[in-house]
């Protein structure tokens, strides 16, 4: 069982054991040449497009010949801009928000966009103004200091903190938190804290929130991607609705992924382990916050309760064969369900490969019993509502259950509003002109949406690049007895989908796109639009990208469907939580094909 592990301490000393880690001040060479996307013909500009690079002091004449040639190589080198949508891209935009376009302007002119104010390990008091994108808080470094930002984790805003620099960037510094010296009590509880590693461990950064406050946030996230990626104006871009929270916001995630590496060179022998106990030196759990060492975790409260029951075994036979790892490893916990009720085991590594026999008929939710499967190559079932879904354990397959139903059906309610009655649907009575009977699933996994879908439509398609995925997709139509032909599920890149979907009828035709967190493309935005589909629903794990796309299928739609008198326009836009305790933040947007507005002929009047 997952202890609740509330600990009664001050914010002060609840972060107080941030450690010094190893960081680099510069970018690397590899990291400054990295190739920039090339920017798609509708995206947005970047802000600030021009960098000024900084001149080496200590950079003398170049000599002739070869020497020469090297020196003025190293010259070339420029702080590389972020790829559009990174990380970096997103905390930038907040940055150059909060600094204001003036004074980012007059930085860039003078060539100081580069000169932080800081040296690492510098530590500073600030106060902290607001929250960034990214789930940090962001502080305007104090008089005399130049206008300069700095980045912190786990603060608040209003909050004093002190922190030390470890990373200059463009007009921001990266910081750890070192104490929050008064903390914001209208905001921060650290008795709402569950984990003991909070703070330490990279994985969650709100759990001293209440969780109103964190929908919050993650609507302000959904808001500003909007504003800073999606070249829309804001007419535009609708109202954005109250986030959708997790209906569990403790144990929910049906996946772990707890990591170590192998021993360091100076341990030798198997006989310096004494039995029954871990070594120091071998730490099998997550990331610490904002770096890549890995911190022992024996538990996980944010993980469903029969992971955190297969944990603690699995970490106990990798200490006894610690000394057969060549090299570090994932291992992975997924939550599953048995079929078989006279199993009395919570972890099974071996489950039999799905059996053809077994359909939603001979399945009683009754008897579904929670396992931990930790094969790589196993198999995953899964109940969403009253489907039934079987994937491979490396597969992609979303990681709470719980939000699963409410998210499915806010996208079916979202394709059918309330006013309206489908051809499935006998409680729908209204009349409406909207009345899609055809269903496109791209990106489409083991069939989430396609499949929980299916009763609201009579034919439907799905694509999707993982061969296993579609394998998964397949097999779970027939797991949930759709009618053979109503589902095809095909394999490939999903721009490949319209040329295999001809027949369908756009005006009755639904698109759903769930791409991976880079989004989609420009190669796919142009097909769709060519297809001219009624309805698209665009739900994402990256709402920065998700911005991106919708921004470049608005203007595409305009320009390209001119002729037919059509365009797309943003109906909704909403935030769901499947990551509660965490920053990130998925998204729904609902766009609609509409007759485009005439622009009113003033010469007849
Ligand atoms: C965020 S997942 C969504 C899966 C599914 N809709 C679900 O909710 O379970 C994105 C999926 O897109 C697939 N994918 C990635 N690139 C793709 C591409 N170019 N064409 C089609 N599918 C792709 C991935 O394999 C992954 O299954």
């Amino acid at each position: 069982m997952v202890q609740s592990n509330t600990r009664q301490r001050s914010p002060s000393q609840e972060l107080s054991h941030i450690d010094k880690k190893p960081r680099l001040d510069v970018e690397t060479d590899a990291q400054s040449q990295a190739s920039h996307n090339a920017p798609l013909t509708d995206e947005p500009m970047k802000a600030g497009e021009s960098s000024t690079p900084k001149q080496n002091p200590d950079q003398k004449k170049p000599a002739q010949g070869q020497k020469q040639k090297k020196n003025s190589k190293r010259k070339k080198v420029k702080h590389a801009l972020p790829d559009l949508c990174s990380p970096e891209d997103v905390i930038s935009r907040d940055v150059f928000a909060l600094l204001g376009e003036e004074t980012v302007q007059k930085a860039v002119e003078e060539g100081l966009d580069w000169n932080s104010p800081f040296k690492q390990k510098d530590e500073v008091e600030l106060v902290v103004s607001e929250m960034c994108s990214s789930g940090d808080s962001l502080s305007i470094a104090p008089a005399p200091h130049p206008p300069w930002i700095v980045l912190t984790p786990l603060a608040l805003p209003g909050e004093k903190i002190r922190v030390r620099i470890y990373y200059n960037s463009r007009l921001y510094s990266r910081a750890d938190l070192l104490e929050v010296v008064k903390p914001n009590p209208t905001l921060r509880d650290m008795n709402r804290v569950k984990c003991k590693y909070f703070g330490e461990c990279g994985g969650c950064q709100y759990q001293m929130l209440s969780y109103e406050t964190q929908l919050d946030l993650k609507q302000n996230v959904v808001v500003k991607a909007y504003k800073n990626f999606s070249g829309l104006p804001g007419s535009s871009v609708p109202t954005v609705q109250s986030t959708i929270g997790s209906p569990l916001q403790y144990g929910y995630r049906t996946k772990i992924t707890p990591h170590f590496e192998v021993r360091p060179k100076d341990i030798k022998a198997k006989d310096s382990i004494e039995p029954g106990t871990k070594p120091d030196w071998l730490r099998i759990g997550f990331n610490k916050v904002n770096t890549k060492f890995v911190m022992d975790i024996e538990e996980c409260p944010i993980a469903a309760p029969v992971i955190n029951e297969a944990y603690g075994p699995l970490r106990e036979k990798i200490v006894e064969n610690i000394f057969t790892y060549k090299r570090g490893v994932s291992l992975l916990l997924r939550e599953s369900l048995e079929l078989s009720p006279t199993s009395v085991s919570t972890t099974t590594d071996t489950l039999p490969k799905a059996d053809s026999d077994i359909t939603m008929d001979t399945l009683s939710k009754d008897m579904e019993k929670k396992v931990c499967i930790t094969n790589h190559k196993g198999t995953v079932r899964e109940r969403v509502g009253d489907f039934l879904f079987e994937y491979g354990a490396s597969s992609f397959f979303q990681n709470n259950n719980s939000v699963l139903v409410p998210l499915t059906s806010y996208v079916r309610d979202a394709i059918f509003p309330p006013s309206s009655s489908t051809p499935s649907d006998p409680s729908g009575s209204a009349s409406s002109n909207l009345n899609p009977t055809h269903l496109v699933d791209a990106y489409c996994g083991s069939g989430l949406f396609a499949i929980t879908l299916s009763p609201y439509f009579q034919t439907i398609a799905g694509i999707e690049l993982s061969t296993e995925s579609i394998k998964a997709a397949k097999r779970n139509a027939e797991l949930n007895n759709l009618p053979s032909g109503k589902c095809s599920f095909l394999e490939g890149d999903a721009s490949n989908i319209f040329t295999t979907v001809q027949s369908f009828p756009r005006s009755e035709t639904v698109l759903i796109i769930d791409p991976p967190r880079r989004g989609s493309d420009e190669k796919f935005v142009d097909q769709m639009i060519d297809f001219g589909c009624s309805v698209v629903v665009y739900v994402s794990c990256n709402v920065h990208t998700q911005a991106r796309d919708v921004g470049m299928i608005l203007r595409k739609s305009q320009e390209k469907m001119k002729e037919k008198g059509k365009e797309y326009v943003l109906e909704s836009l909403r935030g769901f939580d499947l990551f509660p305790q965490t920053a990130h933040v998925e998204s729904v947007a609902v766009l609609r094909l509409i007759d485009s507005p005439r622009p009113v002929d003033v010469t007849q009047s």
